[in-house]
Formats: C-alpha cells, structure tokens, sequence
C-alpha cells in the first residue's frame, strides 16, 4: 500500500510565506473527538510553529463533519479571515453514510474555496477503521491537522505571489 510505513506528514517547509499578519479560522468537527482534537492541535501547532500568532487563529466546532463546509463559508466569507482549516474524521460504518459526507464535504469545501477565493484546507480523515484514523492523527502516518496547517500557509504564499503585481 502506498501509505505503507510512511510518514505522510513529511514536507518541505523551505520557503515558507510570512504569515505573521494573517489570520487563520480552524473548525473541528465534534464527531471521533479524540481524534479530531489531535488534528487541532497538530494544526494550531504547526501554525504557531510556522510564524502565525496564536491571537490571529480562531476557532469553531461544528456537529460533524458534514457541517465543515457551512462553517467554513461563515468564516470564509469574513473580511479577516484569510484562510480555513477544515479537520474531521469520517470513520466508514456499516452503511454507505460515510461516502455520502466525505463527497458533500470534499464538494463543498472546494466549493467554498472557489467562491470566496481563499484558501478552504481539507483536513478531513476518512478512514476504514479507528486504527487508521489514530495513524494519521499524530501516529506512524503523521498528522493530517499539521499537513493542512502547511498546506493552508503554502496557499498564502502562492495568493500573495499571484497578486503582486510584477
Ligand atoms: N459518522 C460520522 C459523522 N456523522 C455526522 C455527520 O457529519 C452530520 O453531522 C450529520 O449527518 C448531520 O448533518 N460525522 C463525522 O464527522 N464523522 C463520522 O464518522
Ligand atoms: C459514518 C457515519 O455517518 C456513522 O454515523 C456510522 O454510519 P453507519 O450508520 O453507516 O454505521
């Protein structure tokens, strides 16, 4: 398997935007708390660790995690707020609800993202079983909350690269 034995939380932070003035919303999903507080915590961490101020990071709970995408319009759409971190964890159970959140999540945050123009990470786990959750959630795999906090910086950088003018 691809994911076999790696850490997939390994990138490279070279370069990295200055993003001392930027502020950063995180919403957690309440569902598969002990995980999804793990993605927190990696994710405001790696923010602080990286330059953000911790008066400059929000956050907000939602339900579960098909409520991420609301969440993240609500503070998408908000003047002072330049990027969201959207983290979750949608465990497959018996039916096929687990599909149905994770496509309307994933459709939805990009979709946020598209209309407001602003970086709407996808933090969000959708794992087999609660081993591999816990795997991904600061385990043997990394932590997808740090990955997202990166990935959230990353996109900054390459909006401020856009929009300045030559
Ligand atoms: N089973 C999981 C859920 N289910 C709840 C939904 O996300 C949603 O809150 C509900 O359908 C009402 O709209 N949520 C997770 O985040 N993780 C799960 O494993
Ligand atoms: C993944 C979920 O939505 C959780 O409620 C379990 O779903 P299921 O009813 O398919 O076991």
């Amino acid at each position: 398997m691809a994911s076999d034995l790696k850490n997939l939380s390994v990138f490279s932070t070279d370069a990295l935007p200055d993003v001392s003035e930027r502020r950063f919303a995180i919403l957690v999903s309440e569902w598969n708390t002990e995980i999804t507080e793990a993605l927190f915590r990696g994710a405001y961490d790696t923010l602080l660790a990286h330059g953000a101020k911790a008066d400059h990071i929000i956050r907000g709970n939602v339900p579960g995690s098909y409520e991420l995408t609301l969440g993240a319009q609500w503070f998408a759409q908000r003047d002072d707020i330049d990027a969201v971190i959207a983290l979750g964890c949608v465990i497959q159970g018996e039916t096929k609800h687990n599909d149905y959140i994770n496509h309307a999540v994933a459709q939805g945050l990009t979709t946020v993202g598209l209309k407001t123009g602003k970086p709407v990470i996808f933090g969000v786990l959708t794992p087999n079983d609660q081993q591999q959750a816990l795997d991904r959630a600061g385990g043997i795999h990394g932590n997808k909350g740090d990955e997202a906090a990166i990935t959230a910086i990353k996109m900054l950088g390459l909006q401020r690269q856009v929009y300045t003018q030559f």
